[in-house]
């Protein structure tokens, strides 16, 4: 059996690569890999954009760089201020089709103790990938997230996430995220990328519960996104 590996210190190779990522760290210097590294495979939609897919374009509407973005629903675990044990992450507008956001680990997010669970990162992955459609002016939801968990994560940290759209082909757009510890330029501890599906306003009002839906209807933060989106729930 080999000894166990420090978190982060292995050198990981990527399915579809040939192991080796720029910098010392892999984590570092790989803002996308989904371009041929994922794990992709036949008959099975992955996160490489298509031959046809294009760059992102910022909508001329979106948020200025450094402006937050606010919660899109008061109740999203991710986002919302209603949730009392939810992540609260604050995610601010970048340059280009980027974000930034902040996400601190509180007690009622633990996994093994004192450290945070595994898919409360995925999380605040999710949800920081997610607020970059905002930048598009798109309406979307995840269709696949992949996540490499690469250093643990104590509770108290505040783990500083910036996610970036990489490529969009038809309803599908893809993005890219990194989360490190303590600041901006902390150690890495999570990455992932992901595809997101725009989605019709429909998607939500149909297949949500009834009772949030129509709460939702009268939620300023999710009819401000509706409204944004120049849509009329
Ligand atoms: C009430 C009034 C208020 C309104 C305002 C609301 C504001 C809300 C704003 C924003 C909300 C954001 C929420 C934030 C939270 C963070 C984000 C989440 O966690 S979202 C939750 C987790 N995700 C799901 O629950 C998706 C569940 N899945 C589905 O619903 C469907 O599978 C869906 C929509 C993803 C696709 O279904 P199809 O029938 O519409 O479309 P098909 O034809 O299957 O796929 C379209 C294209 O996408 C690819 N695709 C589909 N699934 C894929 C996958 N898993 N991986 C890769 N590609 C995939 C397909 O291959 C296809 O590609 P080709 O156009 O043919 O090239």
């Amino acid at each position: 059996m080999s000894a166990p590996v420090k978190g982060g210190e292995r050198r990981r190779k990527i399915p579809g690569t040939n192991g080796h990522t720029a910098g010392k760290d892999p984590a570092e210097g790989r803002v996308s890999r989904v371009s041929g590294a994922t794990t992709d495979s036949p008959g099975r939609p992955g996160l490489t954009p298509p031959p046809d897919a294009g760059p992102p374009v910022r909508h001329p509407a979106a948020p200025a760089p450094g402006e937050p973005l606010g919660a899109h629903y008061d109740l999203c675990f991710g986002c919302g201020g209603g949730q009392p044990h939810g992540l609260h992450v604050r995610s601010y507008a970048g340059e280009g089709v980027t974000v930034t956001a902040e996400f601190t680990v509180q007690p009622a997010h633990q996994g093994a103790p004192g450290l945070a669970h595994g898919g409360i990162l995925v999380s605040a992955l999710d949800e920081t990938l997610g607020s970059v459609n905002w930048l598009l002016q798109a309406i979307a939801v995840t269709g696949r997230l992949e996540t490499d968990f690469v250093r643990p994560v104590p509770v108290g940290t505040t783990l500083h996430l910036r996610a970036e759209c990489t490529a969009v082909a038809g309803r599908k757009i893809y993005s890219s995220a990194v989360g490190r510890i303590g600041s901006p330029d902390g150690p890495v501890a999570v990455r992932a990328d992901a595809v997101f599906i725009r989605v019709k306003v429909e998607h939500f009002t149909k297949n949500g519960r009834p009772d949030e839906v129509k709460v939702a209807m009268t939620d300023p933060d999710a009819r401000k996104v509706a409204r944004a989106f120049e849509v009329n729930p």
